[in-house]
């Protein structure tokens, strides 16, 4: 089976990549490599260099190719950037999810499983998070992820185009045994700056309010290792392509871990007492997103091998050890 990945050099992206690989799938990526790493692609993997808005592109490359199913991981994901830079959002994942669907029309390609978020759900009214809680997300990055979410659901229903939409929790940790690793310029997720802090010593680790309605004050998010995520993906890809029915999943541990409590996972996997200040607020950060993902673990099988976020944070740790400046290493 040929799968066009959308998006491999990104972090989650190149995670994807090595291990369809792995598996026995003929893998192109197609990468505009604006915020991506080419060094991360799985050289067994065919590698093109452009923009998912550029239809014409996509469409050669999915007729070319003879590809099967599109997997994207192309979209822009920082929710701080996204409050600051709305439009850019809208531009990149809401256009270029049209201008995809567009291109696998063209080349009647009609699988897609695409990178939802949590943050579509906003302020959930009550926790674990099912798939059916209401969408009502508080910062423009959600809001394009429900936006694309229903441009997918209307392309289903005039083009045919099935689609497993996974709602991602937060995804930490590191691919291909510490191969792959989150580093993003500027970096805003929780788990690299702490760890990043415990490598340089510089004491500059922030966390962003603790006067929040949660227990200790600070948000709660739950973490999911990014090697289970995309063992969810290929689940979601056999699923879609057995059944041919369009489906949503929330992807998550259904444990919630406070910023203190990663903190402290943290300094407990790295053995190092990584200080931290206390700082305001960020702007679209909702209290607490916890997952209930008893949907893809009954429905697809799914069984997150990183339960909890010591395991994730360990994970994570390899890549940072052996990449202590990123991928700008030489
Ligand atoms: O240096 C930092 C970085 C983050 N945080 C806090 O850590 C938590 C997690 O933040 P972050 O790692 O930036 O993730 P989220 O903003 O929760 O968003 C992530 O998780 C969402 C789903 O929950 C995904 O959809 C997004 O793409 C992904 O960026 C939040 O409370 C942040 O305020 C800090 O306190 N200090």
């Amino acid at each position: 089976m040929r799968i066009l990945v959308i998006g491999g050099a990104g972090y989650i992206g190149s995670v994807a990549v090595s291990e369809l690989v792995k598996q026995g799938y003929e893998v192109v990526v197609l990468d505009a490599l604006y915020t991506g790493h080419r060094k991360a692609v799985d050289p067994q993997a065919k590698f093109y260099q452009g923009d998912i808005e550029d239809k014409f592109l996509v469409s050669q490359i999915l007729r070319n190719e003879k590809i099967d199913a599109v997997m994207h991981f192309a979209a822009y994901s920082l929710v701080p950037e996204s409050v600051k830079k709305p439009l850019k959002y809208y531009d990149n994942n809401v256009a270029g999810m049209i201008a995809l669907l567009e291109a696998m029309n063209d080349a009647n390609v009609k699988y897609l499983i695409f990178s939802s978020s949590a943050a579509t759900y906003g302020i959930p009214e009550k926790l674990p998070i099912t798939e059916e809680s209401p969408l009502n997300p508080i910062n423009p990055y959600g809001d394009t992820k429900v936006m694309m979410e229903k441009i997918i659901h209307w392309a289903d229903q005039a083009d045919g185009i099935k689609s497993i939409a996974l709602r991602y929790f937060n995804v930490a940790g590191a691919g291909n045994n510490g191969e792959i690793g989150e580093d993003h310029h500027p970096e805003t997720h929780l788990v690299p700056n702490i760890l990043r802090s415990a490598i340089s010593g510089d004491g500059k680790f922030t966390i962003f309010g603790n006067d929040y309605d949660t227990k200790d004050g600070t948000n709660i998010r739950d973490y999911v290792e990014v090697n289970d995520l995309i063992d969810a993906h290929i689940l979601a890809l056999k699923y879609l392509i057995k059944n041919k029915q369009s489906d949503v999943f929330n992807i998550g541990t259904a444990h919630g871990y406070s910023n203190l409590e990663i903190l402290q996972a943290a300094r407990q996997v790295t053995g190092i007492d990584i200080p931290y200040t206390m700082g305001p607020r960020r702007s679209g950060d909702p209290d607490s997103l916890v997952a209930d993902s008893t949907k893809a673990r009954t429905v697809l099988h799914w069984q997150p091998k990183h339960e909890t976020a010591e395991d994730t944070i360990a994970s994570a740790w390899q890549w940072h050890q052996k990449h202590p400046n990123g991928y700008e290493d030489k």
